[in-house]
């Protein structure tokens, strides 16, 4: 399959206010792909239609090939930028109600990722940190076994030290076959793990390149690159 992910002229407008404009991309399986793009930029709409949580948009989606439906969802594992889970909830309830709710759910990966990220599963998810909580939410979405991951930004609230823990576990934890797209705007600290990235400014889509090529062609870091292009 060429396309895991393709987007043919989308718009999306809240109102008055357009978040993407006429975006068109598309992603094979077996990339990380960055999403970068400053405050207000859309990768999170961008995030949330692939989702199939926004179903408002003009232009085409597909995922696998595949129109938005309850079978592209089924596919697709979404760490939204806000968490899921309820604060009443420990841990292992969190856990349990993603298994409940996923039939790919991997129950033996979530536990090895719960111990890799030093979560406890008795800890009531009220009691936890930003950083504890964003680890929490980044296993329950990689825990699933999909073709398609999407974190919204998952280091935000995580320390330095910490960062290049989680962000080998997104590494080890995903499986190769599917693609992960991750939007940050911590761009130094994660360029490290992405085969492509894309960027988007005021709902434009400015660049699509693979890193490699990038470095090559404009012999800068995509650090370099993303401050450059969203110089204010
Ligand atoms: N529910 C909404 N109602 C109205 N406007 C919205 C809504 N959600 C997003 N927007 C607007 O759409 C634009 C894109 O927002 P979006 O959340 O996609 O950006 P983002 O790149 O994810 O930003 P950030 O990095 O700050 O999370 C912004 O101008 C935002 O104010």
């Amino acid at each position: 399959m060429d396309n895991l992910l393709q987007f043919q002229g989308v718009s999306k407008s809240y109102g008055s206010r357009k978040a993407l404009n006429d975006v068109s991309f598309s992603i094979g399986p077996g990339k990380i792909i960055g999403l970068l793009g400053t405050n207000g930029s859309g990768k999170s709409t961008l995030m949330k239609i692939t989702a199939g949580l926004l179903p408002v948009y003009s232009g085409s989606v597909t995922v696998a090939g595949q129109p938005l439906d309850l079978n592209t969802k089924s596919i697709v594992s979404f760490m939204p930028d806000r968490p899921l889970t309820e604060s009443w909830m420990k841990v292992r309830d969190a856990i349990t109600f993603y298994s409940d709710f996923y039939s790919d759910f991997d129950m033996a990966k979530a536990l090895q990722m719960l111990d890799f990220m030093n979560l406890n599963p008795q800890d009531r998810i009220s009691s936890l940190s930003k950083g504890m909580n964003e680890r929490l939410q980044l296993t329950l979405a990689l825990s699933r076994n999909a073709k398609l991951y999407l974190l919204d930004e998952p280091i935000g609230g995580v320390d330095p030290v910490a960062r290049t823990k989680i962000l080998d576990a997104i590494v080890e934890f995903y499986s190769e076959d599917s693609s992960l797209i991750i939007s940050t705007h911590l761009v130094k600290d994660i360029e490290r793990i992405f085969d492509e990235v894309i960027f988007i400014k005021n709902g434009d889509l400015v660049l699509h390149e693979e890193v490699e090529e990038l470095r090559l062609k404009h012999g800068k870091s995509v650090d370099d690159m993303f401050k450059e292009v969203f110089a204010e």
